[in-house]
């Protein structure tokens, strides 16, 4: 790691010399709108690392182990989102030493991804570090979660259980327009995806498996689940995938949805109606059950990320660091609803707006809907497109599969062509 020669004059400076202090200056530029931090001219403890933060995907222990040799470092602050870091020294020689030797050297061992570039490092004196605003480490109400509540002996047995060369002719045909972004298996009923519900009149050849039963038996001891699931879903999420921002569908599941969390952690943003957020880390191996309002009314969804931010308490204090996202299969146990919701949280129940009653009427629909259940992707996609609040009659709408599809339009269900007739 040699440190280009910076306090050259001018005259002396190398091309790349020049740019690398083109670019550190438009940086400092930017960094002085910052009102609680000051850039500071004669040297100080404090470093202001410029190419090091959370948001060039730089891990905190990395970060660390470049600093630490140049004496002991008090304080390394990462805010979210942010290219930058903070780094303190015990005293100013030690960070005139980092900065010598430091700034604007290309680092290996920030390198996070095995495409990523190296890393070159910018480093300015401040006044002082700030203090981190940490994400909201509480829950929304309802949420249950247990830690480590499989070994890691059970957690294989999970991952080999699933046969993922069976699961594309099972899905009907909608699922394959929403689920670019993730491999998903069903078993004891299919969630359809075009509809966003499941149909208790077609079990799936396939119940949930029989690996899954000591847990299902652990899980129902603990008394949070009034019945036990008979639907399972097993999202596989590589690192960079996700899950779009939803509630699942009340009038699909009973209360107490249940997530197993295998291979990898990664955060789930839980949003309430007044903007409440709950960024929940959900460990490797650890268990989720969302009852009452964390089921019925916050949105959940997994933020399509390769990392998550998560808080760490060091010596130095809280921080922020990132931790690296693996393969991660989850496996979410629910309880099929035979007749229509009644929460208390209308405002999400498709059960009870007009929308939702619609919705449940298709249930009561035979044949039909055993044979059309599955909704046309480009009908699907030409509802999706329509602006908010446009009127679509579906004439002959049989198990009413398009209902859903798009909650900002006003569906006119016409169940028979006669009806119109008449
Ligand atoms: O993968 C997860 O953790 C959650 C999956 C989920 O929310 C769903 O399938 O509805
Ligand atoms: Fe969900």
């Amino acid at each position: 790691m040699a440190a280009p020669s910076l306090h050259v004059s001018g005259a002396k400076m190398s091309k790349s010399d020049r740019r690398l202090l083109r670019k550190h200056n438009k940086f400092k530029i930017n960094f002085a709108r910052r009102k609680d931090v000051h850039i500071s001219d004669i040297p100080t403890q404090h470093l202001l690392v410029n190419n090091g933060g959370l948001g060039n995907n730089v891990q905190r222990e990395q970060l660390l182990s470049v600093f630490e040799p140049f004496g002991r470092v008090t304080s390394l602050v990462m805010e979210q989102d942010q290219p930058y870091a903070f780094v303190s020294y015990s005293s100013i020689p030690e960070a005139l030493a980092a900065c010598t030797a430091i700034h604007g050297c290309l680092v290996k061992a920030l390198q996070t991804v095995p495409s990523a570039q190296d890393v070159q490092l910018f480093l300015t004196y401040v006044d002082r570090v700030p203090d981190v605003a940490m994400p909201s480490s509480g829950l929304p109400e309802g949420l249950v979660m247990i830690r480590d509540f499989v070994s890691e002996d059970e957690e294989q047995v999970f991952l080999q259980c699933v046969d993922w060369d069976s699961s594309d002719s099972q899905l009907s045909e909608g699922a394959h327009l929403t689920l670019k972004h993730r491999r998903v298996k069903h078993y004891g009923y299919e969630f359809m995806y075009g509809i966003n519900n499941v149909d208790p009149d077609r079990p799936l050849e396939q119940g949930i498996p029989h690996e899954c039963d000591q847990f299902l038996d652990r899980l129902m001891a603990l008394g949070c689940l009034n019945q036990r699931p008979d639907q399972l879903t097993v999202n596989q999420y590589k690192p960079g995938q996700g899950i779009p921002v939803h509630v699942d569908t009340h009038s699909a599941f009973e209360d107490g949805i249940v997530v197993l969390s295998l291979g990898s952690q990664a955060i789930m943003d839980f949003k309430g109606p007044k903007g409440e957020h709950f960024p929940v880390m959900l460990p490797r191996r650890s268990l989720a059950v969302m009852l009452g309002p964390s089921r019925y009314q916050f949105t959940h969804g997994i933020m399509p990320r390769k990392s998550d931010v998560m808080p760490v308490q060091s010596a130095s204090g809280d921080s922020l660091t990132l931790s690296r996202r693996d393969t991660r299969t989850s496996f979410t146990f629910r309880i099929l609803r035979r007749g229509p919701c009644h929460c208390c949280y209308r405002e999400q129940c498709d059960s009870q707006t007009p929308h939702g009653s619609q919705v449940c009427t298709r249930r009561l629909q035979g044949h039909f809907s055993d044979t059309r259940h599955s909704p046309w992707p480009r009908v699907v996609e030409f509802l999706k497109q329509l602006p908010l609040g446009a009127l679509v009659a579906d004439v002959g709408c049989g198990n009413g599969k398009y209902l859903s599809i798009n909650p900002g339009i006003h569906m006119v269900r016409v169940l028979e062509l006669s009806w119109l007739k008449s």
